[in-house]
């Protein structure tokens, strides 16, 4: 660390006793603590006084009888001395402001600015905070990760909490599929062929499996290669629904993240056998099973660790019994896929309703289970939430915990967003006026500022609870309000999106397809967002319309109900607190109510309605607290014995 020296004035210096010309003071930090020291010709430093300055708010710090040292007002910092001690004053770079104030006949009173101090102190405090004390190698492995492949929010979770935890000291590699569609190919440029080979063993045959690599944002993007993931389509279908081979695509795709670590050497070495994986929903399930089965029995990752993120229960990999065996696992291990629906659930007398399942097989083999929310986390050990699940997972509850997503705060950026026409932020919102003006424009809308202008963006799927916008429109569209929904999916809502366009043509625009920039400008442009989901583990676009000042209308459950606080005119004597209204129970009366009380508020009461925006612009949406929280679930699983 720099010293400063600051000498005291010639005057003073003349008054000194030459005995003890040589003989200084030195106010510096020793790491975080002032010490006082004196320096006599002949011996080493002796500390006067020492200590922290935040201690100094309580009294003196702890001082030799001819050294004090005090916190003044206003953050400065004395420190007096005998002056027959002192010569010379010594202070680090901390105390950039420090001047002599004294030196009198037997004292001598240094000051320096001490929220210099405090400042770097924060600095620092910060430094360390953005660092894991325990590293890991951690390999994602996800059916999408942003921005190479995306349908929906777990891609946008395997695109950004990766690199959130690489730049806390971790060694991440996300391990996805290479999609080649015609239409996504350009994301793949940048990923080079590291020309390693394996050939997996299952369904019948031997299949030869590439990997492609991209370092970007501190983090080993490795690209699975196979024919099986290229072809036109989403991730898992085409418009003639979901690809009859996605047990075959995942099930490689899992055997080839279990060989990754042992086998590519990115920047030279490789992740090796003491590597946590992060498996994601049920694509990539299997990860845990072959773990235990395949790897373990043999001595090979014995030091891993697996844990299990669930960002969507639903959603399982059910296929019939009889597919075990394409699966070329031991046939002991049967049982940890084993599925049997219950009677309702099977489609003739003769079903024994006989299936494996590979969410199953993660939940009962992993060593730690995560998801996206605590609230959800919560609602997955109930028969409700639990979609069949819920009595494994209660079963493991002591080792479950919810964690809320963050969000990539720079590609959802009012202040900066490329696919935004006019930027804005919590200080100057009239981009946002002008960002919703040419929303209007380009939707073919009434350019009306005054008008309250409501979105959706989602899947549609049943979770989304598209049902209850289609059945309430028509009593919604009665007031003054325009209505923008963004969606692909359920075949049967796109024709539905098609005809409420024609018919409410002034009000109403449907735009039937996924397109991400014009989620950004529906995300900015419109003053409500609408998201009535049936369940939501934890949800995304709630957090990014209010980091847009755009004002949610939520259904009360799991993420939305942790992430959205309800509006509350009369709180904080009258100043109000909330960011958006959550609507319960799940029906379309209450989310008329809900969407009439915030629309009320936009027209009749603009100071409140800039708070709501305010509040929601200024929360802190980033992966630093999720990803600490991770960290420390990674740390649970390596504290105990593998699970299986
Ligand atoms: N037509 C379209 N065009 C452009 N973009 C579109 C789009 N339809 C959806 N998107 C985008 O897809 C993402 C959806 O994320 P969500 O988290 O809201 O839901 P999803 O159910 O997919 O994710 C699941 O995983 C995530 C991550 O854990 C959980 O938050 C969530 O609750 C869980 O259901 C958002 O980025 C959204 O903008």
């Amino acid at each position: 660390m720099e010293l400063l020296r600051a000498r005291p004035s010639p005057q003073a210096a003349a008054s000194l006793r030459p005995s003890y010309r040589h003989r200084f003071l030195s106010v510096g930090p020793l790491r975080r603590s002032i010490a006082l020291r004196c320096k006599r010709e002949d011996q080493d430093w002796p500390t006067l006084a020492s200590g922290k300055p935040a201690e100094a708010e309580n009294g003196p710090l702890m001082a030799l009888p001819t050294a004090r040292v005090e916190l003044n007002g206003n953050g400065m910092v004395s420190v007096s001395g005998i002056l027959d001690t002192i010569t010379e004053v010594e202070d680090s770079s901390l105390f950039s402001n420090t001047i002599v104030n004294e030196i009198e006949q037997d004292k001598v009173l240094v000051s320096g600015n001490v929220l210099d101090l405090t400042a770097e102190e924060n600095e620092i405090d910060e430094q360390e905070k953005s660092k894991a004390s325990i590293t890991h190698n951690i390999i994602f492995v996800s059916s999408e990760a942003a921005p190479y492949s995306k349908t929906g929010g777990l891609a946008d979770v395997c695109g950004s909490l990766p690199i959130a935890l690489a730049s806390r000291g971790h060694r991440v590699m996300v391990i996805t599929p290479r999609y080649l569609n015609g239409v996504s190919d350009k994301n793949f440029v940048n990923a080079t062929d590291l020309m390693v080979r394996i050939k997996v063993s299952c369904f019948g045959g031997e299949h030869e499996i590439s990997f492609f690599h991209e370092y970007r944002e501190g983090v080993d993007w490795v690209f699975v290669d196979h024919p099986a993931y290229h072809r036109p389509g989403n991730p898992y279908g085409d418009s003639s629904g979901a690809f009859g081979d996605n047990q075959f695509r995942f099930t490689i795709l899992s055997y080839a993240a279990c060989e990754a670590p042992l086998v590519l050497p990115l920047g030279g070495y490789t992740y090796g056998e003491k590597s946590l994986f992060v498996i994601n929903d049920w694509h990539t399930s299997l990860v845990s099973v072959l773990l235990a089965a395949k790897y373990r029995p043999h001595g090979v990752y014995k030091d891993a660790r697996s844990v299990l993120v669930i960002h969507n229960l639903a959603h399982q990999g059910v296929e019939p019994a009889i597919t075990f065996s394409n699966l070329a696992l031991p046939t002991e291990w049967y049982s940890s896929l084993e599925w049997i629906f219950p009677t309702w659930a099977r489609k003739h007398a003769l079903d024994r309703g006989e299936a494996v399942n590979f969410l199953k097989g993660a939940i009962v083999t992993c060593d730690r289970i995560v998801t996206v929310s605590q609230g959800y986390s919560w609602e997955i050990t109930t028969s409700e939430g639990g979609n069949g699940l819920n009595e494994l997972l209660s079963n493991r509850k002591y080792v479950l915990n919810g964690i809320t997503n963050g969000i990539d705060v720079d590609e959802w950026n009012p202040t900066s967003d490329k696919h935004i026409p006019f930027h804005y932020s919590v200080d100057d919102l009239s981009g946002k006026t002008q960002c919703k003006a040419a929303l209007q424009t380009e939707l073919g809308l009434p350019v009306r500022p005054d008008t309250p202008l409501i979105g959706f963006i989602g899947r549609l799927d049943y979770q989304k609870g598209t049902d209850l916008i289609c059945s309430a429109l028509p009593e919604l569209l009665q007031d003054d309000v325009q209505f923008v929904m963004l969606g692909s999916g359920d075949a049967k809502t796109e024709s539905w999106m098609r005809w409420a366009e024609s018919v409410y043509n002034e009000k109403f625009r449907g735009w039937v397809g996924f397109n991400v920039p014009v989620s950004h400008r529906i995300t900015a442009g419109c003053d409500i967002f609408l998201m009535p989901s049936r369940f939501e583990p934890c949800g995304l676009n709630q957090m990014y319309s209010m980091r847009y000042g755009t004002v949610p209308v939520v259904s009360s459950t799991g993420g939305l109900k942790d992430t959205v606080e309800n509006f509350n005119p009369y709180a904080n004597d009258g100043s109000g607190q909330g960011t958006g209204w959550r609507f319960s129970p799940f029906c379309k009366e209450a989310m008329l109510a809900a969407l009439r009380m915030a629309i009320q508020t936009y027209r009749e009461h603009k100071t409140s309605w800039e708070g709501l925006m305010q509040r929601g612009m200024s929360k802190d949406y980033t992966w630093n607290s999720a990803a600490i929280q991770y960290e420390q679930v990674f740390n649970w699983a390596f504290t105990d014995p593998p699970y299986v």
